[in-house]
């Protein structure tokens, strides 16, 4: 099914088809078909539902060919049955309900999903009814119609839900979060859609339907981050400060231009050439994990980590580096988006524990300038002199000057738009600010000194599931050789790599 892109899916019902032409005396002959629905790969890693018919010469085989097929169906229960969906009104272009009820429900329906909808009424609505109210034993998943903010929501919401319901305190920065269960499916309606492009390849609300309707998943790092022993979010894309917490301030003011807000206040902030000195501290991942720049098979560096965390204690130290910093963005995935398809750390990987901690340093306009270019092009962003990259497990940052004192737990701070606790030297273009903000999966956080750990990772599920993956295509492989009356070296080589 996955690597040829086609499946039998959903039944429908019986026809009754009629050859000839009426009105001619032509003999009538009866043809009994159904139609099959199954998912089509297309271009950019699109995907699209198409229908085959198959007929059959009677009612009886005809019933019989839908019913072994239903049965079959049946057996696939990673494929959810009943859904909860949350719709943003108002991210991206405000187009969240109508690509729903448009281009979403109708596949569902047809898949024999159900769906309990609710639009949402105001900022945090979705966390909020997952974390107290909702009834989750009846679902098999949650769907956020939205960005990245709305993602986000889901996240916390359900992160918090499972940590009451297991009596973890999210507070304490070293507990052991317990992952959850349920699954969130991502309909992108947002301005950046980064976590559903760096996950699926694109930001289509068909492909994404598709994703759903066949039970796909794909586990994912959540990385924490509090400001001293105070929980302040989690994180599961980027934790930018500097440039990107710069435009999502200033962008945040423009909410009504919708998508375009971005460019306007990359613009901004770009030609106001802010930097910011600090100290960053971070434990980088063990060595056999890889390194943001190189081009190591993910499967190897898979096993070796797993294979690592059974059998051996963590060797690294903490590092420190203190500096002037344009950009300090830590990418817990690649990030790639429509703007940067590849992304800001390309080979940055979705649940192995790690991210990719990248400093920008004080650097001339120009050099910033083609360091962001990279990010549209195959050029490597991290070769230039002022950038490095590291594979880290925890950072923490510090700014040089110390904070105005702030409320502790930031969620009692006014959300009025536009509203800046930490005063508007911090976002405007003022080139001597001490301070820039945590653009955090696209949220601001009002601390500049934060720890950040790999809370919740499935490293294992990952392991399992990529060798699982290999396995059928190798498999595969030998099946075809053997078809084809083969027994050379290569039937060899891949029989020891199955016994292996
Ligand atoms: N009914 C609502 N009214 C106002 N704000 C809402 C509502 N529902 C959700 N939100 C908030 O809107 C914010 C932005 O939503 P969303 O992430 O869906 O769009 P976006 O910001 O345009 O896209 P992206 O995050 O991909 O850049 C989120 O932080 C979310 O909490
Ligand atoms: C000369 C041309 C230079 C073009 C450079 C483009 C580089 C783009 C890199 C984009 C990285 C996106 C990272 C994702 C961040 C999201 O969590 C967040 C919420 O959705 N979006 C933004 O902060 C919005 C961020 C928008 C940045 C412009
Ligand atoms: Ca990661």
């Amino acid at each position: 099914f996955w690597g040829h892109g086609a499946a039998i899916a959903y039944p429908g019902c019986l026809w009754e088809q009629r050859q000839g032409h009426p009105g001619q005396f032509a003999s009538l002959s009866q043809v009994f078909c159904f139609p099959v629905f199954y998912v089509k790969r297309t271009k950019n890693h699109q995907w699209r539902c198409n229908e085959a018919t198959f007929s059959c010469s009677s009612a009886e085989l005809c019933e019989q060919w839908i019913q072994v097929t239903r049965e079959q169906l049946s057996l696939l229960t990673n494929r959810p049955k009943r859904l909860l969906v949350y719709i943003n009104p108002f991210g991206g272009k405000r187009r969240g309900k109508r690509i729903y009820e448009e281009k979403v429900a109708p596949v569902f329906q047809q898949a024999g999903i159900s769906a309990d909808v609710i639009v949402t009424e105001r900022a945090n609505h979705a966390r909020d009814h997952l974390t107290t109210e909702a009834n989750l034993q009846q679902y098999d998943g949650v769907v956020c119609v939205g960005g990245d903010g709305m993602f986000s929501e889901i996240l916390h919401g359900l992160v918090a839900r499972t940590q009451n319901d297991n009596k973890v305190d999210q507070n304490r920065p070293g507990a052991e979060l317990k992952p959850c269960m349920l699954r969130i499916g991502i309909i992108p309606a947002g301005s950046t859609d980064c976590i559903c492009f760096a996950t699926v390849g694109t930001n289509d609300p068909v492909t994404s339907a598709l994703h759903i309707i066949i039970g796909d998943s794909q586990p994912m790092d959540v990385c924490s981050v509090h400001h001293n022993d105070v929980f302040l979010r989690y994180s599961v894309s980027l934790l930018g400060y500097g440039f990107y917490g710069d435009v999502l301030a200033d962008s945040e003011k423009k909410r009504w231009l919708g998508p375009a807000r971005y460019d306007l206040s990359g613009v901004k902030a770009f030609l106001c050439h802010n930097y910011y000195k600090g100290t960053v501290s971070f434990l980088p991942a063990e060595d056999n994990l890889g390194h943001p720049r190189d081009k190591m098979q993910f499967l190897c560096l898979l096993v070796s980590k797993w294979f690592h965390s059974c059998v051996a204690v963590s060797s690294s130290s903490w590092k420190v580096i203190c500096g002037k910093f344009i950009a300090i963005n830590a990418a817990n995935m690649s990030c790639a988006c429509p703007r940067s398809p590849k992304g800001l750390s390309p080979s940055a990987h979705l649940a192995d524990g790690t991210a990719d901690l990248i400093l920008v340093r004080k650097c001339s306009r120009l050099d910033f300038f083609r360091h962001l270019l990279r990010h549209t092009n195959t050029d490597d962003q991290f070769d230039h002199s002022f950038v490095e990259v590291h594979r880290v497990k925890k950072f923490h940052f510090e700014p040089l000057d110390p904070q105005p004192l702030l409320l502790e737990n930031q969620s009692e701070l006014p959300k009025k738009p536009g509203f800046c606790p930490m005063g508007s030297a911090q976002t405007t273009c003022i080139p001597s600010a001490a301070h820039s903000s945590w653009n955090c999966d696209g949220e601001i956080l009002h601390h500049a000194a934060i720890q950040v750990r790999l809370a919740i990772h499935n490293i294992a599920e990952t392991v399992k599931r990529k060798i699982k993956l290999r396995l059928h295509l190798i498999t595969a492989k030998v099946s075809c050789l053997k078809a084809l009356g083969k027994t050379d070296s290569a039937l060899m080589t891949h029989n020891s790599l199955l016994k292996c």
